[in-house]
Parts: structure tokens; sequence; C-alpha cells
């Protein structure tokens, strides 16, 4: 039988979302499933590892049914995922040992801040290309045999096991068949050698993690293996997988050098493709894997932003000031500017450029006349500005002059935010008709393997773009916007200086 469709699992931080792809690429049909946000403490942000395969699994029967398709008419399944969230669990029962530690999650501050003193910074920037962060998944799985009773004792008995989110869902679909992850999501550990293409035996020592609890590290397009037939009614090939931010990029078609796109989903992710050797970030940016397919392994220069749709969310749920996150363009519409109101959103401390754990949010330049409208305004904008600042960075370590950037997510819907992306960067951003980009990536990568589809040509024939969006803004009246913000930022850092312990 011809196969005529691919499933992507797009796993993100709040939802768990199927897709099913037609060889245009067109969506034949998608399910979403939102999942809950566990914080038990402040800086702590969980989520229950069997809820994550729960609504991932009910999505994917989801989509099977109201495409009216059998699970025999599918070629190939893509897994894309939230990177660096961390789960362990049992290899004989499959049970987690914990709730997994998501990527936002900061509780081993005080441990990196520690490394950080004893001088390990460089040590790990030179074989992982990551800056020294709780965001990565290595003091996550050390706070985990630290801290929870018997996870030593199993590791020693080699009935552990460690997986990024990739990992968890493949184990699940497999029941428990396959143990395995692509480069990407590895790259996102800090317990990976980029350039070796290998755990780090010396990185492993650093953290007390032994080496049976970590999966198989593969390319992001092959045959892993097969789902269970018990899981979905027939034995489907895994056949790509990449993190999510990564799998954006493929599904851009940033598949040459100095291609960049921009995801706005609860955070915002700038990548920059490299080409096959890696460029030394400095300490603002990471260097990470993109994919490797074949014997190919193509290099990334990142940009991570801790809070970008996230913002939106928070006016929703925690202010109320909007019903849906959609509202949000309407409302910030009501006023021309910001009218002198910034909002540094800095609610799980600073990624790129500032990596401050410490930090923590503002809104400042409020007048007896601010209202909802400026503070809606002045969320929206400080996404941009971040976005701004990430772009300048990569432009000038890869000293490419980027021609345009690509973009997707959530919050890429918004016009309002995109115009204003664009007068700040100063260059075309380019919206794809098809948002769910992650998705596509990842079908992309499995149906690049199965031979779905035959040919990287064959897809930029598919690609259609719904909207550009052209910079048209004084330069001068953009430039004293940006040393506004900055004077924004330099506020939250000096208050998280105290926080830190670095100004006493
Ligand atoms: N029209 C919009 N304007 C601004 N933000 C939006 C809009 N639509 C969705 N968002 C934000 O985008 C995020 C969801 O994007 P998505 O790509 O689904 O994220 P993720 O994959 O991280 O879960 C949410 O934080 C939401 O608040
Ligand atoms: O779930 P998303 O789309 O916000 O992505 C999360 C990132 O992969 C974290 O590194």
């Amino acid at each position: 039988m011809h196969k005529e469709l691919v499933l992507a699992l797009d796993q993100g931080t709040t939802s768990s979302r199927a897709i099913l792809f037609d060889r245009q690429g067109k969506i034949v049909s998608i399910a979403q499933k939102e999942f809950r946000q566990i914080y038990p403490h402040s800086g702590y942000v969980e989520h229950d590892p069997e809820e994550i395969w729960t609504t991932q699994i009910a999505a994917a029967k989801q989509v099977l049914n109201d495409a009216g398709t059998s699970p025999e008419n599918i070629a190939c399944i893509g897994i894309t995922n939230q990177r660096e969230t961390t789960v362990v669990w049992n290899k004989e029962t499959g049970i987690p040992l914990y709730n997994a530690i998501v990527w936002q999650d900061r509780r081993t501050a005080d441990y990196c801040k520690q490394l950080d003193k004893e001088g390990y910074v460089p040590f790990i920037r030179k074989k992982t290309g990551l800056p020294l962060d709780p965001y990565f998944s290595a003091t996550k799985i050390k706070w985990i045999l630290d801290n929870i009773p018997d996870a030593k004792q199993l590791a020693a008995e080699n009935k552990l096991l460690f997986g990024t989110i990739d990992t968890w869902l493949v184990w699940k679909l497999s029941m428990g068949a396959l143990h395995l992850t692509d480069v990407s999501n590895a790259s996102r550990t800090m317990l990976y050698n980029i350039h070796s293409l290998q755990w780090d035996e010396e990185l492993l020592q650093l953290f007390g993690i032994p080496m049976q609890v970590l999966p198989q590290v593969l390319s992001s397009s092959e045959i892993y293996g097969h789902t269970d037939n018990r899981i979905l009614g027939s034995a489907i090939p895994i056949a790509g997988i990449a993190g999510d931010q990564q799998a954006a990029l493929f599904g851009q078609l940033c598949t040459k050098e100095g291609m960049i796109k921009n995801t706005y989903g609860t955070g915002c992710f700038m990548l920059m493709n490299t080409g096959d050797k890696p460029v030394n970030a400095d300490e603002n940016l990471l260097t990470t894997i993109a994919w490797k397919i074949g014997s190919i392994t193509t290099y990334a220069l990142e940009g991570s932003i801790f809070v970008g749709g996230a913002v939106v969310q928070w006016l929703r749920d925690e202010l109320g000031i909007i019903e849906n996150s959609a509202d949000i363009e309407l409302l910030a519409s009501e006023v021309a500017t910001s009218e002198g109101v910034y909002m540094v959103p800095a609610f799980t401390g600073l990624g790129a450029p500032y990596w401050d754990s410490f930090a923590r949010g503002i809104i400042i330049g409020l007048s007896r006349g601010t209202g909802k409208a400026h503070i809606a305004r002045a969320a929206l904008e400080s996404i941009a500005y971040q976005s701004d600042e990430i772009f300048s960075l990569m432009q000038k370590q890869s000293g490419i002059d980027i021609a345009e950037i690509k973009v997707d997510g959530g919050a890429a819907n918004n016009d309002l935010l995109m115009q204003f992306q664009a007068e700040l960067i100063g260059k075309n951003i380019i919206r794809p008709k098809n948002t769910e980009i992650t998705a596509l990536g990842a079908a992309y990568l499995a149906g690049l393997a199965t031979g779905f589809w035959k040919s990287m040509d064959e897809l930029a024939a598919i690609q259609e773009h719904n909207k550009i969006f052209v910079p048209a803004k004084n330069v001068q009246y953009i430039q004293q916007k940006k040393n506004e913000w900055q004077r924004a930022v330099q506020t939250v850092l000096f208050w998280s200086s105290y926080s830190s312990g670095k100004t006493q």
C-alpha cells in the first residue's frame, strides 16, 4: 500500500501536539493537548512525564481519527521536543523516579555558581559549546541522583535510565525496546562533546553521572526502530528526531550556512546555520548541533531567550488583562507607543546574552497615565528587543551580513510584534504559510530517511510564505528605543547582583 502521510509529534513546553502532513507538507489534521505546569517552589518548574506521554499519544490517536486514516497509511513518525528537560526512570518498571525537571527550572543555580567559581566555565564551553547554566540537563540529572532516594543505587545496578523528552517518547512508543536520542538533543545535555560526537567521560565524572544511564546517540534522520504495534495498532517506523529549535531551523529550510530563523514560542530561540564546523560562540551565545544527516553534522549558533510568548501568557493567566493570547494585539494597538514603559520579563532569569539565573522581571517607566494597553505593548516589545539583541550578536560573531530572518511559533502570528521586530532589526522578516514549522521539520527529517520525500529540492518546491514584514520606521527613533530598553535591562542586572551576592 502507498503510504500517504507523515506523523509529527511535537512535544512542547506547554502542550503536546500531533500533526499529520501530506506530500505537499500541508497539514491534514492537527491535535493539541495541554498539560500541567508544576511549580513546587520558586524557580522550580516540573512536568509529569506520564502526562507528557498520555497527552502526546492521545494527540496522535486523535489526528489519525480526525483524518479518518488508519495507522497503515502512515509512512513514518518524526519526533521533535522541548529540549534539555530531564526524565530519569527505572529501566525495569519504566516508572519515572521524579517529575521531569523542565529546561526553565533554576534549582541548580547555586551549584552552577559554585562550579563557575571553581573555574569550570571554559572547560565546559570548550567541550560542549554551552555556557554553564542550570538550563541544560547535566545539573538536573545530578540533582535527581543526589536528592531522590534509590537513584544512585539503581544507577549502580544499571537499572536507571535518563532521557530528554525525545528519548522518553521513543522508549514509550517502543514499549521499552529503544533507548536513544539524536545528536541535536544530546548537544543540549552539557555532557556531549560536540567535536568528538561522544558522551564526554570527563564531564560525566565532573557531574557524577554514570555512562550507563545515557541513551545511544544517533543521527537526526534514520530509521531508529518501530513503534510497538500495541501502541497505535501498527508498527510504524520512527525515522526523525530533533530538538524543537533545530527542527524549526530545518523546517524553515535554513539548510545553508548563514541562514537564520527565530521561533516565538514560550521562549524565543534564534538559530543560525553555521555549516559543518562549529563556530565558537563567545560567552553570550551558544554553539549547538543543528542535525546530523548521513555522515554530515551541521552546527548552529543559538541565542536562547527564556521568556518570549510566556510573557503574553503571564498577562493572560496571572494579570488577567487579556482572555486569549491573540487578544494582546488588539489591546497593544490601542496605543501608538508604550510611552516610555519597558518590561523586562526575566521571570526565570535572563538567558542569552546575559546568562543571569538570579535576574527577575520588571516593568519600569510607569506614569499616572499608564494603562493596560501600554503594558501589553511593552510586553510584546520586550520579545522583540530580546530577539534583536541576539540578532546583532549573531551578525557580529559570524561575520555574515544576514539577509533576512524566517520566523515561526505561536507569537509569530502577531503582526504588530513582527512589524516591530522588522523595525528593530532592520531586515525583512519572512513568515511561512505553515507556522507549524517545528513539526514540519521533524516530518521532513523522518520523510527524507524513509524516501517519502526524495530530496531537499523537493522540499524547497513545496515551501510557501505567508507574509513579509519590511522595516520602515525612522532609524534614529528606533535607536533611542533600543537605548531605553538597555537601561531597563541594566536595572534588572543591578537588582539581581544583590540576589546573586555579587553586590553586598
Ligand atoms: N497572537 C499571539 N500574539 C502573541 N503571543 C501569542 C499569540 N498566539 C500565541 N502566543 C504565545 O505563543 C506561545 C505559544 O506558542 P507555541 O509555539 O505554541 O509555544 P510552545 O511550543 O513553546 O508551547 C504562548 O506563550 C502564547 O502566549
Ligand atoms: O517548548 P518550546 O517550543 O518553548 O521550546 C523549548 C526549548 O526547546 C527549550 O530549549
